[in-house]
């Protein structure tokens, strides 16, 4: 099947502090030298991403020119509409582009991929009281989204994996345990303390945390991956087996895989959905949606 014949790129100029706004001439030099007919969309909103991706013809591509913040803002207008989305990563954190195996700022592995027919991807949705969000990594709830907010007030001389290791040890300052109950399928997979609860469709988070090994989003399932009880101590030695991806025995871990995932907190915790933070939650219900999203990125 061919590949896409006209693509839209949309640019979020602030993404990666600067870098996509730094990167563009060089792509958009890139994409002439490739022959690519293209229009671009500079955005200052995800809304007004959303709706001028809306507005494109149907048989138009998309490329998303930014972080994981942007690629996230905009998956609302793809579910379920059949248009196929590339990634160029020109984030700070890219835990997407480590999805697929690219490296953020470079441009023309990112366009070697988006000339080839797209393939469907599973996406997660989850529903809070706050509302329902379109995922394409994974959300946490816990230790995970205080993480995600104190990256905000990270050095701004840190970039990437650094900044994400400064707000894990500023985060173990503050250690919050709650109750939790957790249904896979219907099922009860774990009731007790715990500090954090992951729901991923993707392997890694955090530029590099290798949270869900066994995660593919191609397997029409989600995964939750969760802490027990646990010190700070405990939690950093246990940070060291999830960079390699070799926690999901540990005796600390509970993990499982399904469908749909029903997270059932007794005091409100933090929640966060693709690195976005997402409030303070005490009931999450997620599910997958095989096939939801038509991506172009993925590695041949
Ligand atoms: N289409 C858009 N146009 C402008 N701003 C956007 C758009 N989509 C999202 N944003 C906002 O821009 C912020 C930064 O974007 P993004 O997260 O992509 O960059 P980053 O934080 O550098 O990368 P990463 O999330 O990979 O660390 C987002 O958190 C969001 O608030």
């Amino acid at each position: 099947m061919d590949g896409p014949h006209a693509f839209a790129v949309v640019v979020n100029d602030g993404a990666g502090r600067g870098l996509a706004a730094r990167a563009w001439p060089r792509l958009e030099a890139a994409m002439r030298a490739r022959g690519l007919k293209y229009e671009v969309i500079r955005t200052r909103s995800a809304d007004e991403a959303c709706a001028r991706v809306r507005a494109l013809p149907p048989d138009v591509a998309v490329l998303v020119a930014g972080g994981d913040g942007t690629v996230h803002g905009v998956l609302p207008a793809f579910v379920g509409t059949g248009r196929a989305l590339g990634i160029v990563p020109l984030g700070s954190g890219n835990d997407f582009a480590g999805l697929l195996g690219l490296r953020s700022g470079d441009v023309d592995a990112a366009l070697d991929r988006v000339t080839r027919a797209a393939r469907a991807v599973d996406l997660l949705e989850a529903r809070t009281p706050l509302g329902t969000h379109h995922l394409l990594n994974g959300l946490g709830m816990g230790f995970d989204a205080q993480v995600s907010a104190l990256m905000k007030r990270a050095p701004a001389r840190l970039s990437g994996f650094g900044r994400y290791f400064w707000a894990v040890l500023a985060g173990l300052r503050d250690l919050r345990t709650g109750q939790v109950r957790v249904h896979v399928d219907g099922r009860e997979v774990y009731v007790g303390p715990s500090c954090l609860v992951a729901v991923m469709n993707g392997v890694r988070y955090g530029g590099g945390f290798r949270i869900s090994p066994t995660s593919d989003v191609q397997d029409g399932q989600l995964n939750v991956v969760l802490g027990r009880a646990l010190t700070r101590v405990t939690l950093l030695a246990l940070l060291t087996k999830v960079l390699r991806g070799t926690h999901l025995h540990d005796a600390r871990v509970v993990h499982g895989h399904g469908r749909e995932v029903q997270v059932t907190w007794a005091q409100p915790m933090h929640a966060h959905v693709d690195g976005e933070l997402a409030g303070e939650v005490t009931a999450l219900h997620a599910r997958i949606l095989p096939g939801a999203l038509q991506l172009l990125s993925l590695p041949h």
